[in-house]
């Protein structure tokens, strides 16, 4: 691979949360390695590399397309690292800086403003996004801190021009004058705990406020920290080897993905988990019957589908998109003789449900592209429905670094109403003695307990599960006990519905509730 300079040694994937406390003596290892206090460049910027850096042009790329087009980042780096034809290390490199960069943005504008003579919205936007690349170099990353301020300076200097290097050269030289710990400590010397933890976790403070009364209602008052750690670290990659005799066969698959290093996961049968590695190179995922799928997901829709299925029932998913739960729901329908009816509003993203249900059996289902809130517009009715229902995604922290700072409190509103009306279709072309599954991926309240209490206040023929037990009985034994006791003194509907969460399950923070219709 070609040598950059003093770029020192990648691959830490450490986050603001987790990183020493050791100051400014910390050793950064590899050629970069910096013992001593540090050492910046004594040319100025205008003498240096005006060359930008390919793993940072691709960081500053993705950063860019983020911030203009709302692009997701885990979407457009695989392009970028393509197209900059990046090797491994600075693939890893480059996914490292733009995933910790993005993440902790808020963290890092809070520093940044310490030390911009200005408000950082008067600053030119891809400006601040080199100086937000620049501080995670300085802070969290084991990148020598003259190679995090010239490159960063080069890469200003390519990308907008000779005009701003000045200033990023000065104000990253100030960062990283202090440790993040430092920094950190600074900022919070005088705010209250819960803005304490959010700058501390780069967590938006109405997230962190939402998390732990959510955390709290389900009996884990005291485990917010952990979650916000958790939220900060790269998932390992699940999969799912879709049941029943497809072609390739999914348990074969899942066999093939173990013999690659993956390890069959201790929850639910059927998943594994996937460390480090090209998923690509795997054929069951190149054919289909092998999925990437978070475990959580896997585990609702086993949930919904197993317990005392009848030949000929329908199935509803009825916002499907793009196609995870309704794969496995489609395989396990084909399996048991009934059909899946999976329906998706947006075009585009129905054609990614038609495609994740093509190895299955095309009779056992069907897509409708088409508003959940018209459903009853098919004139059918059904027997198990899941309304995996669009929600703020809190729960998913891990997947989409950017997402805790675009999302605001205000979608909650549109969000909700969106829910109710979702969960309303879906109890309107519910079968007397039909199961409905209400799934979130946010463990937010007012998403989640909230919206299955007002259902069940509209509904009077509706009847809340026990969830927990539903879960518990497709789980394997340490899912079974990872599920744990129902929290103490909760409300009915908590103790009946499941949330998981990524730092005791190491899934996403699913919500799962389960309802049946009463017989007239
Ligand atoms: C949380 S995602 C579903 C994930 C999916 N079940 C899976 O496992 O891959 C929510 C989906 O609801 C869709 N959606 C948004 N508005 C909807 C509506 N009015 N009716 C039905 N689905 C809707 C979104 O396009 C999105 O695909």
């Amino acid at each position: 691979m070609s040598q950059q300079p003093g770029r020192g040694e990648r691959g830490s994937n450490r986050h603001p949360d987790r990183r020493n406390t050791q100051g400014r003596q910390r050793n950064r290892g590899g050629h970069g390695e910096n013992r001593g206090p540090r050492k910046f460049s004594q040319s100025a910027p205008s003498q240096r590399s005006r060359r930008a850096d390919p793993a940072r042009l691709v960081a500053f790329r993705v950063l860019r397309a983020v911030a203009l087009d709302d692009a997701y980042a885990n979407l457009v780096l695989p392009h970028e690292i393509r197209r900059a034809k990046l090797d491994k290390r600075d693939a890893a490199f480059a996914t490292e800086l733009t995933y910790g960069a993005l993440r902790a943005q808020g963290t890092y504008d809070a520093i940044l403003a310490q030390n911009v003579d200005r408000e950082l919205d008067q600053l030119d936007p891809p400006v601040l996004n080199a100086l937000r690349l620049g501080a995670h170099q300085l802070l969290a990353m084991r990148v020598d801190d003259h190679a995090a301020v010239n490159e960063t300076v080069g890469l200003v200097r390519d990308q907008v021009g000779t005009g701003p290097s000045g200033l990023v050269n000065a104000v990253l030289r100030r960062v990283g004058e202090k440790s993040l710990d430092e920094w950190v400590a600074q900022l919070t010397a005088e705010v209250g705990e819960l803005d304490a933890l959010a700058l501390r976790y780069a967590h938006p403070a109405w997230v962190v406020r939402a998390l732990r009364q959510s955390l709290k209602l389900h009996g884990r008052g005291e485990d917010l920290e952990q979650l916000l750690q958790a939220d900060n670290l790269a998932p390992e990659v699940h999969l799912v080897g879709l049941p029943g005799q497809l072609q390739p066969s999914g348990a074969e698959s899942l066999e093939q993905a173990l013999q690659a290093g993956a390890r069959p996961s201790e929850l639910i049968d059927g998943a594994a988990v996937f460390r480090g590695g090209d998923i690509g190179r795997l054929a069951g995922v190149r054919e289909g019957a092998l999925r990437v799928q978070d475990i959580g997901s896997q585990w609702v829709a086993r949930a919904l589908a197993e317990p005392a299925v009848s030949p000929g029932e329908r199935w509803l998913d009825l916002c499907a998109g793009p196609g995870g739960k309704a794969a496995l729901l489609g395989a396990l329908a084909a399996e048991y003789g009934v059909h899946l009816t999976a329906n998706e509003p947006a075009a585009h993203r129905a054609e990614l449900v038609q495609k994740a249900l093509a190895p299955v059996p095309a009779e056992a289902w069907s897509v409708r592209t088409g508003d959940g809130r018209t459903i009853g517009e098919l004139g059918t009715q059904f027997d198990r429905i899941i309304v995996d229902a669009p929600c703020t995604g809190l729960g998913a922290l891990r997947r989409r670094p950017e997402s805790r700072w675009r999302r605001q409190l205000s979608d909650l509103a549109e969000l909700t109403v969106l829910q109710e009306q979702l969960l309303d279709a879906a109890v309107g072309v519910l079968a007397e003695d039909g199961l409905l599954a209400y799934v979130t991926c946010s463990p937010h309240v007012a998403e989640t307990l909230v919206q299955v209490e007002d259902a069940l206040r509209r509904h009077s023929d509706l009847e809340l599960l026990d969830a927990h037990e539903v879960m518990t009985d497709v789980a394997l034994p340490a899912g079974q006990e990872l599920l744990g006791s129902r929290p103490a003194g909760s409300s009915e509907v908590a103790a009946k519905t499941v949330q998981l969460w990524p730092h005791i399950h190491g899934t996403d923070a699913m919500f799962f509730a389960l309802m049946r219709k009463a017989e007239s």
